[in-house]
């Protein structure tokens, strides 16, 4: 049976459940239990600190995981990245009070409070920077103001949290982060088994990514305008191009990236496509 790690709270934490029912899995329906089976797929889900999931999975305790690339990257632990699940995008960087600082050089001799010091460690040894890091465990951005650092290493999203402190971010992004499913470093040769059951995973995952990102897109076109009409919509593959009653037409259907729906779709209108329909994907496997 597969043992999966699976955030227990936080910002991680519905969106992965909400990943995993999707790609068929059962989820728990309370979020105080800690462990749940799913029989039918043969696979038990542990709930656990986003945070200490790399330390299970990098372990060998648990076979996969769900976290935060930045998580993973700060527990310094023997586990890799398998496949990026783009959701809770965030960016690790500096910030200080407005007007105090504008680069990474500036930090030389300063305090540093971040909840991710394994992260900030790292950055600062590369490029050379001796600076006293202070480990604090949330609410970073009032470090500054009660006294304890002069700039802070955190998680920014919207930039609110920084705004409301009076604070703004300088110097680039120390990492961009998403959550991540990731497995122990080297365990490629995992037991036949278990890299069988970790390969269906993934490409269910796989599959919930591109249902999330891509619609089935069909229109008719005159047959001497086909080509041009399939280098607008490619395809993964190549479009499937169907013959119509009237000989002078045909009916094409392509995936297309969700994004890109309604530039594609003027472009096509205007190409001379008619009977342009759009469609979601429920699931798929590429
Ligand atoms: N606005 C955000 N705040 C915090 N973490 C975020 C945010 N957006 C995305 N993340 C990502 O979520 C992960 C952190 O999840 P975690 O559950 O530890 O933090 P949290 O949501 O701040 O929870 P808590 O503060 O209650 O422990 C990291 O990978 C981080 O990059
Ligand atoms: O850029 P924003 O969208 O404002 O989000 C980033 C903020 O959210 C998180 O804090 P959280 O609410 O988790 O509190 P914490 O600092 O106690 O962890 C993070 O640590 C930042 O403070
Ligand atoms: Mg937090």
């Amino acid at each position: 049976m597969l043992r999966v790690a699976v955030p227990n709270k936080g910002s991680l934490s519905e969106a992965a459940s909400a990943m995993l029912s999707e790609a068929g899995y059962r989820q728990r329906r309370d979020s105080r239990e800690l462990v749940m089976v799913d029989p039918d797929n043969d696979i038990e889900f542990f709930f656990l600190r986003p945070r200490d999931i790399a330390v299970y999975v990098g372990q060998g305790t648990l076979d996969v995981g769900i976290t935060g690339r930045d998580l993973l990257l700060d527990a310094k632990v023997e586990a890799e990245e398998l496949l990026p699940l783009g959701f809770a995008p965030s960016t690790f960087r500096f910030a200080g009070p407005v007007g105090d600082f504008s680069g990474v050089e500036q930090l030389e001799g300063k305090r540093l409070a971040t909840s991710y010091d394994g992260l900030l460690r790292d950055y600062l040894a590369e490029r050379g920077v001796n600076a006293t890091v202070v480990r604090l465990d949330g609410a970073v951005e009032s470090s500054v103001r009660l006294g304890v650092a002069d700039a802070i290493a955190d998680v920014v999203e919207t930039g609110n949290t920084l705004k409301a402190a009076g604070m703004e971010i300088f110097g680039e992004p120390i990492l961009k982060s998403e959550a991540v499913l990731i497995r122990r470093s080297g365990s490629g040769g995992a037991a036949n088994g278990t890299a069988k059951e970790i390969d269906i995973l993934i490409r269910r995952l796989q599959g919930v990514l591109v249902a999330r990102q891509y619609v089935l897109m069909d229109y008719d076109i005159r047959k001497d305008l086909v080509e041009d009409a399939a280098s607008l919509t490619p395809g993964l593959e190549s479009p499937t191009v169907s013959p119509l009653r009237d000989s002078e037409w045909v009916a094409v259907r392509s995936m297309v990236p969700k994004k890109e729906t309604n530039r594609i779709m003027d472009e096509l209108y205007d190409l001379g496509a008619r009977a342009i329909l759009v469609s979601s994907i429920h699931a798929c496997r590429i």
